[in-house]
């Protein structure tokens, strides 16, 4: 059994069709990655996915659950964290702060409690804390040395680096990475790369939006690609690249944009 499982998926905002019986598997231990022009339905793809929004149609299951409908918070303590396009970070809060707050459902401390920090708390907030290093560690010395900083100190790159450290502190076995690398440069992309690669190999799957090609053809296993709310295609990244409705999708856009 596919470890998430998207069957005939529609998503209608007031007539305009998002997505469209959009179905696919993920299974354990694959990259896969999800591309289609501007407005193609990526995201809401991802919100029906993670609970932000709710399909009107079709089922999701998710680790041999039904899943579909359910609030963020459910989902994620299923085992699904996301990073998200707009970045989604505490701002005014530490970067040790943003991570032991992802790491909340998987410990008994809630977020105020987790911030006050009661006596009571105190085991678990050091082990806790002995985590958010061990996992800010993948990230060299990018994110450690700042623990204390507030998250809006940091750099754009990092800020990404950290959505996914946070994404990472609830033990997740499916990641869902919304461009992991926009707003990047080429050495910051390979960066990020090299790091999703490295989460596969810790045993996390990933399904992953990005428009820059070379990430995806690094990585993927298998590329879905959406158009207008459709599945248009599946299959390998090489697959993808010579279909020739991928192609057409492509560059219908840019010659209406041109
Ligand atoms: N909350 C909403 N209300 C109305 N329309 C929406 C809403 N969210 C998305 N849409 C529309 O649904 C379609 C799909 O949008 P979506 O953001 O999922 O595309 P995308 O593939 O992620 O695009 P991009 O690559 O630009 O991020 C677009 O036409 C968009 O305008």
């Amino acid at each position: 059994m596919a470890l998430l499982e998207i069957r005939n998926i529609e998503k209608d905002f007031g007539g305009l069709i998002a997505l469209n019986n959009v179905s696919f598997d993920v299974h354990e231990g694959e990259i896969v990655s999800v591309i289609g022009p501007n407005g193609a339905g990526k995201t809401t793809l991802f919100n029906c996915l993670t609970g932000y929004s709710k399909p009107d149609k079709g089922h999701v299951h998710f680790s041999g659950k039904n899943a579909t409908g359910l609030t963020p918070h459910e989902i994620n303590a299923l085992g699904m964290a996301r990073t998200f396009q707009q970045i989604r970070l505490f701002m005014n809060l530490t970067i040790m702060e943003n991570v032991l707050i992802g790491m909340h459902s998987r410990t008994r401390t809630g977020v105020f409690s987790a911030l006050l920090r009661p006596a009571w708390v105190r085991a678990e907030e050091i082990a806790a804390r002995a985590k958010v290093v061990q996992i800010l560690g993948l990230f060299q010395e990018r994110l450690l040395p700042r623990l204390e900083q507030q998250a809006r100190m940091l750099s754009y790159a990092n800020r990404r680096r950290l959505e996914i450290a946070r994404a990472l502190a609830s033990d997740p076995k499916l990641m869902l990475l919304d461009e992991p690398a926009a707003g990047m440069n080429p050495h910051e992309t390979q960066l990020a790369t090299d790091l999703i690669r490295q989460l596969r190999e810790m045993g996390h799957t990933i399904l992953l939006i990005e428009h820059d090609m070379r990430l995806v053809m690094a990585l993927s296993d298998r590329v879905i690609v959406l158009d207008h709310g459709e599945k248009i295609a599946e299959g390998s990244p090489q697959e993808v690249q010579q279909n020739q409705q991928v192609i057409e999708a492509y560059m219908g856009r840019v010659a209406k944009h041109a």
